[in-house]
């Protein structure tokens, strides 16, 4: 039998995954079990075929995980990525973000104790973006009372306008770390991937369009290098639109937001869900003056009681 090797997940499509080795090449690989199913980001032992038997490897084992970012609908469970330094969600002027998608994907990270990074796209429109900007208010402020840092990174980008300006901005922040870039349809997420990763196509080769080839499809998730060293990687997934959050509980949303967690340690009741309850702290934050410090937006705990009641539907 051929000998096991470590490799790292670079692109998975279904169950089959391209692994790249140590020495940077890439092969198929088919997970050997359910055990061994993986996803991009993973740290895999994987072993070739036996001669004869083609270029197709199988994943043995997948590695102890530091954290695995997913998503859950009510019909199937999907993962997106493990072993993430941070996630940058691009957003943009145009088309107009829906918060409520943004809120579900910085929930997400904070759940798998992931750092987020907002990066607003298109300054160039100038309205559309004042008013985008205006509606960040809150995430642009959110922590940082007195010496700590914001909670979000909230950074302007104008990809096609000043490509080399914001390349300058983004690279300090990715030096080094393997980012998951998340984005609705439009937001410039392939402007993005390739202003930092001009090889991009050539990276993803033709191994991976043997992996998409006739499944009626080119999405799966990748995972690019920025550098020649390897060590500054970019995760490209689609998929913002439906982004399902049954995997966690109605109770763990207040702690995975937070403006909403800053307060929620002083309500009255030990298990107030901050929806109605007399002596709700969190409710009593809530804003008419969203810019005093502590303030909670109206819009924010509108979106806090929408995933509550939609985490509170009977599961299945
Ligand atoms: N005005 C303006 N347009 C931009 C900017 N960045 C990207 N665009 C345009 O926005 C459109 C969408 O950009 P893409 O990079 O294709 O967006 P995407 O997020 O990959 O979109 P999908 O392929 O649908 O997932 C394109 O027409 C881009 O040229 C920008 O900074 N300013
Ligand atoms: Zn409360």
């Amino acid at each position: 039998m051929n000998a096991e090797h470590e490799g790292l997940v670079v692109a998975s499509h279904g169950r089959h995954c391209v692994v790249e080795t140590a020495d940077g090449e890439r092969r198929i690989c088919h997970p050997r079990g359910k055990k061994s199913q993986a996803v991009v980001g993973d740290r895999v032992r994987w072993r070739a075929a036996a001669p004869g038997q083609g270029d197709e490897g199988t994943i043995e084992q997948v590695l102890a995980r530091r954290n695995l970012f997913y998503r859950q609908d009510e019909v199937r469970t999907k993962s997106f990525a493990a072993n993430l330094d941070q996630v940058l969600v691009l957003i943009a002027a145009e088309p107009v973000f829906s918060e409520s998608q943004l809120v579900r994907a910085l929930i997400a990270c904070e759940a798998a104790h992931i750092p987020a990074l907002i990066a607003l796209n298109k300054s160039d429109l100038v309205e559309p973006f004042a008013r985008a900007w205006e509606r960040l208010w809150p995430y642009r402020h959110m922590g940082g009372d007195g010496q700590a840092a914001h909670h979000y990174g909230v950074l302007p980008l104008s990809l096609t306008q000043s490509g080399d300006v914001d390349r300058e901005a983004l690279l300090p922040l990715l030096q080094g770390k393997t980012t998951l870039v998340l984005g609705p349809s439009g937001a410039g997420k392939s402007t993005l991937v390739n202003l930092l990763v001009p090889q991009a196509k050539a990276q993803t080769g033709e191994i991976s369009q043997a992996l998409n080839s006739g499944r009626h499809t080119t999405t799966s998730t990748q995972l690019y290098w920025i550098d020649d060293e390897r060590r500054t990687a970019l995760i490209d997934s689609p998929g913002f639109q439906e982004f399902g959050l049954r995997h966690l509980v109605p109770s763990d949303l207040a702690r995975c937001m937070p403006d909403i967690a800053a307060h929620a340690g002083e309500c009255r009741f030990y298990n107030c869900t901050h929806l109605h309850e007399p002596g709700c702290a969190v409710l009593a934050h809530v804003g008419s003056d969203a810019r005093t410090p502590g303030a909670i937006s109206a819009q924010r705990h509108r979106i806090y009681g929408e995933l509550f009641d939609e985490l509170s539907q009977s599961r299945y």
